[in-house]
Formats: C-alpha cells, structure tokens, sequence
C-alpha cells in the first residue's frame, strides 16, 4: 500500500497542493481528474518519488512501488537519441530475446520509429515510446499522465485495450490522469477529484454509478460545463 498523508506542495508562495490524504491499494486502478492546474500531475510526481512535498509524508508499505513505470506528458531526450538507444540502455543488447519486450514493441507500434531522432518525432510518437519506455521494465506500479495525448484513436484504442488486459488479468497497480469517460470506465475503479489543490472526491465507479448514473455525468458535476467541451479544450491545448 502507497499512503499519503496531509501531502503538501508550494512552489515558492504559491499552494500548489494542500492536506492530501489517500491510500492507493496494490492492484487498484485509479483515475485522478481535475481541472488544468488542479496539481495532478505534481501529486503523481510526488508519489513516483520525482519530486519532494513541502509537507506531510508519504509511506510505501509493500512492493507496489518496487518497480515504478511513469509515462510523462513529455519525455525530455538528449539531442540524436533514438528508441533503439533506449531499449538497449534498459534491456541490453539481447532485447530482442525479451518476450515481454517483443509484445509491448509490437503493440506500441515501434519498430516504425525505431530508428529516428526522438526529439523528431511527432507528439503520438513520442506519447507512444513514453509509454512503452515506461513499462518496459513490466512494473508493478503503473502511472499514465494522459493517455491520449497526441494519439490517434486507433493507437489509442489499442493502448486502452491492452492497459484493460493488464487491468484484468494482473495485480498490477494503475493510477491513471484522464478525463475521458470511456477510458476511465474500461480502466479504473476508482476516482480522486483534484480541485484547487485539495482532494475533494474520493468515490469508487460502483458508487458513481449508482449516485450519477454514468461517469460522463459525475465529470459534469464537477466540470460544470458538457466534459466533450473540456476535453475538446484539453485536446487543443495539447496540440492534438
Ligand atoms: N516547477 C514549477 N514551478 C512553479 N509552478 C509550477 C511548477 N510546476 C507546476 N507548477 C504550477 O503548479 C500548478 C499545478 O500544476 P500541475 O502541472 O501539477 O497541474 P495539472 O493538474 O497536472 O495541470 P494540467 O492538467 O494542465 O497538466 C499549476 O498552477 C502550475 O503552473
């Protein structure tokens, strides 16, 4: 178990986030939502370990966090940096032997871009290396910040596909920021609401449906405006 208590984070004056209180149970597959700013992406930050809370404490009881993958929004590479350079950095030169490897290689469409300067590559090449950069060491603790970013939706559609076999068919961990109904559904079973920094929503998806009826209904309330409109917006700010 990951547990998180009164988590704090200040970025100079400016509360970022405040009194965070949650535990993430191994095998739990968690959505974490919130507006632009709420301070997700600083909060799963901070749970990877990448960056230090101003306040509160963090405990990892198990093996959850043994082997942490996080797929960032952006991935900074050094300059003529390729995947094929990335793969044998983690996996050696006898990568290709790794069935695990040749099975997420595959599915995340690399051998296309195998070759090419990362930093050349477009946004849903890039999300899609992340991704795969991300669990190519199989970890227990999976984090996706915005799956879609950049994807086209055959890639993302396979994507979700194979994040709900490992749903389904391992205890692995998931802790997922999206705002996309049907991606929330197929993965998760639980949802944290973001919102200014505070935590004002801890709900599992069996309660949201039986209180809202369907998760796009649940974002709404809390969006307070149609959520195709917010991730339409999201989706233009990323350039998508
Ligand atoms: N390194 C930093 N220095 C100063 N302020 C920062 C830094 N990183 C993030 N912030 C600020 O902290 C707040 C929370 O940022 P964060 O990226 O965690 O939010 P988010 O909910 O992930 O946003 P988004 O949905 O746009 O990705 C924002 O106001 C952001 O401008």
């Amino acid at each position: 178990m990951i547990s998180l208590n009164e988590i704090g984070k200040k970025y100079g004056k400016k509360t970022v986030l405040d009194g965070i209180t949650f535990n993430i149970n191994k095998g739990e597959n968690i959505a974490i939502i919130g507006a632009n700013g709420s301070g997700k992406s600083t909060l799963i930050e901070i749970i990877c370990g990448i960056q230090k809370q101003s306040s509160g404490s963090i405990e990892y009881t198990d093996e959850i966090s043994k082997v942490v993958g996080i797929q960032f929004q952006e991935g900074n590479w050094p300059p003529k940096t390729r995947a094929i350079d990335l793969i044998k950095f983690f996996k050696g030169r006898n990568w290709k032997k790794d069935e695990y490897v040749n099975d997420i290689f595959n599915i995340f469409e690399i051998s296309e871009i195998l070759k090419i300067d990362i930093n050349k590559l477009s946004l849903g090449q890039r999300q899609r290396l992340n991704c795969f950069i991300a669990i190519i060491d199989n970890p227990t603790f999976i984090v996706i910040d915005e799956l879609i970013t950049g994807l086209d939706l055959k890639v993302h559609l396979k994507l979700i596909k194979y994040f709900e076999k490992i749903k389904n068919k391992t205890d692995k961990t998931l802790l997922i920021v999206s705002h996309i109904p049907d991606e929330i559904e197929v993965l998760c079973d639980r949802i944290i609401v973001l919102k200014d920094g505070k935590l004002c929503d801890d709900i599992t998806l069996k309660e949201v449906f039986r209180t809202k009826k369907s998760i796009k209904n649940y974002l709404e309330s809390y969006f307070g405006e149609d959520i195709e409109e917010v991730i339409a917006n999201d989706k233009v700010e990323k350039n998508i």
